[in-house]
């Protein structure tokens, strides 16, 4: 099977609520899997204060003015307070990768080496029989598949171990909603997805993630990566499954460096909010208290490899806020408790 380059950025996520998946299963690499497009995303308040598309089809929107300057500091605040750490990843796709990976050398390499070992094993034997023959391919393709095991597991243990290079932001997340900024993220992103869950008994908020806080330094970046996870039904169980939507504020301004790059989406030069150095690619530069909002997979949590998206290096200090609506309830603790979603945002507006 095909060998991975250097440019192979596995999809991860870590293991913790501060989490990050990065881009592409092998099958995502090497097209070996042709999936279905996706279609419609989940809706949203069209009507929402300040919303701009700057890319249709994959919707990308920026949110001008999401959060008001003072929630912005007092995030940016609580996670200097509750300390940022290097944001952690862990490779996501892997059960996919495995499978394929299985499937591949069982239907091919391994069959035909299994058969070719066994033809060569009866050369030179007079007594050799079909039955023979038989019994020495399966055996072969016994060992085989074994060792094919063992090198996948050992391929898929080197890709996870080199994904950190590719994060090297910090982070943390804020689950206290009792605190005025982090619990205006909420209210402001439950106003804005509303319509998802209209006819749901449950608020939307139980679809978050916990806000999380991402901080660049100098030179600190995040390669491009998807949010969404092929393997979500299994790998993401435990925290809402597949990320519809991703939310994120920016903290802060920043005249250089740091902006929010789509690798596969085009340049849009009326925005203002376009890097202006950027013909290529829309690409957009952080303000304080906007919003930038898309779409990793669609309403039903098909991948979407368009919306393939990178930090860019940060040249200024970079702070954002991150909130990702998954397609089910996000149970803590990578979601909200049912306690501080009752006390603090449901039937709260403002
Ligand atoms: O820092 C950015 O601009 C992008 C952040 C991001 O893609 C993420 O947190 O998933
Ligand atoms: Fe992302």
């Amino acid at each position: 099977f095909a060998r991975p380059s250097s440019s192979l950025l596995a999809r991860a996520q870590t293991t913790q609520a501060t989490s990050q998946r990065f881009a592409s299963t092998l099958a995502d690499t090497y097209g070996s899997i042709s999936t279905s497009s996706p279609g419609d995303r989940i809706p949203i308040d069209e009507s929402y204060p300040g919303l701009r598309r700057v890319h249709a089809d994959p919707d990308v929107f920026v949110i001008e003015d999401f959060l008001d300057g003072a929630s912005c500091d007092e995030i940016i605040e609580a996670a200097k307070e509750k300390g940022t750490e290097r944001s952690p990843v862990a490779y996501a796709g892997w059960t996919t990768d495995i499978k394929d990976l299985l499937g591949l050398a069982a239907t091919g390499p391994v069959t035909w080496a299994a058969i070719i070992a066994a033809w060569a094993e009866a050369q030179g034997d007079e007594d050799a029989s079909v039955l023979g023959l038989v019994l020495h391919s399966i055996r072969n393709y016994a060992i085989l598949f074994v060792a094919a095991a063992a090198a996948i597991a050992a391929f898929t243990k080197i890709r996870a171990d080199g994904l950190q290079e590719l994060r090297t932001s910090t982070s943390t997340t804020l689950d206290d909603m009792a605190m005025s900024g982090p619990r205006n993220f909420v209210l402001n992103a439950a106003r804005l997805f509303g319509p998802s869950s209209a006819d749901s008994d449950m608020h939307e908020s139980q679809f978050f993630e916990s806000p999380t806080v991402i901080s660049y330094e100098r030179d600190q970046s995040l390669a491009p990566h998807y949010d969404a996870n092929r393997s979500a039904d299994v790998e993401d169980a435990n925290r809402g499954g597949q990320t519809l939507s991703t939310l994120l504020v920016y903290l802060n301004d920043v005249d250089s460096g740091g902006t929010t790059r789509f690798g596969r989406l085009p340049a849009a030069p009326d925005c203002d909010r376009q890097l202006a150095s950027d013909s290529e690619c829309l690409n957009i530069v952080p303000r304080k208290g906007d919003a930038l909002l898309f779409f990793p997979a669609d309403a039903d949590g098909r991948f979407d490899e368009r919306t393939e998206h990178e930090g860019r290096p940060a040249v200024d200090e970079k702070w954002i806020a991150r909130i990702w609506r998954h397609v089910d309830k996000v149970p803590p603790p990578f979601g909200l408790s049912d306690e501080s979603i009752g006390t603090y945002i449901d039937g709260k507006k403002d």
